[in-house]
């Protein structure tokens, strides 16, 4: 039987990385982890925190040690919810194309602005204009998600637990071919 591999998922703000990330893992009995969780964890400290501390540098670095010890510590047992930005930096996404399934949440600018309004979590959107912010930082990070993703999964209109089987089939799907051509 093919070994399921660590899957990571890339994606905005409020394309549902964390919510989708924790059904899968449930369905697929592997651990889930959440890269912003880990670096506030890390910390001690929340992001706002570190942001209006560090900067976004300061927390970028944290973001790149905290991506490299969960995918060197846990081989192949894992599922990965990312930050939006984690694609921003050449060596996340070496980390990232290494040895694990990378699927790519899409959301329209529409609904990012939509799920992202109800929190004040998120200090990139704490400006006056935060669809123009999330339009601007899509048109960056949208080519780099579909670099780096093998499977791209559409999220508009959907329930989570409706993107969450969406996402378990096109896994399922994906290795049955890998299977079927080695
Ligand atoms: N398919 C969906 N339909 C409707 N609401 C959703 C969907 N997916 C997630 N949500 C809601 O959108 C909000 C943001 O989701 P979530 O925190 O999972 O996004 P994220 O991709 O992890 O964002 P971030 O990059 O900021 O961590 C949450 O309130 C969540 O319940
Ligand atoms: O899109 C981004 O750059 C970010 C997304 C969040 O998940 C956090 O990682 C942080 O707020 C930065
Ligand atoms: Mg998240």
């Amino acid at each position: 039987m093919t070994k399921i591999p660590n899957i990571i998922l890339v994606g905005p703000m409020g394309a549902g990385k964390t919510t989708i990330g924790r059904l899968i893992s449930q369905s697929m009995g592997k651990h889930f982890y959440d890269l912003d969780k880990v670096i506030e964890d890390n910390a001690g400290a929340d992001i706002p925190w570190i942001f209006e501390k560090e900067g976004e540098e300061g927390f970028r670095k944290r973001e790149t040690q905290a991506l490299e010890s969960i995918v060197h510590s846990d081989t192949n047992d894992l599922v990965l919810a990312t930050g939006g930005g984690v694609v921003m930096r050449k060596e996340n996404v070496d980390i990232l194309r290494d040895d694990a399934l990378v699927v790519y949440l899409y959301a329209s600018v529409a609904q990012q602005l939509y799920r992202t309004s109800k929190s004040t979590h998120r200090p990139l959107l704490q400006t006056g204009d935060p669809r123009a912010t999330l339009k601007k930082l899509f048109e960056v990070r949208d080519p780099l998600y579909r670099d780096v993703a093998t499977l791209v999964i559409e999220t508009d209109a959907r329930h989570p637990k409706s993107v969450a089987n969406k996402v378990l089939d096109a896994i399922k799907r994906h290795l049955e071919m890998e299977t079927s051509v080695s």
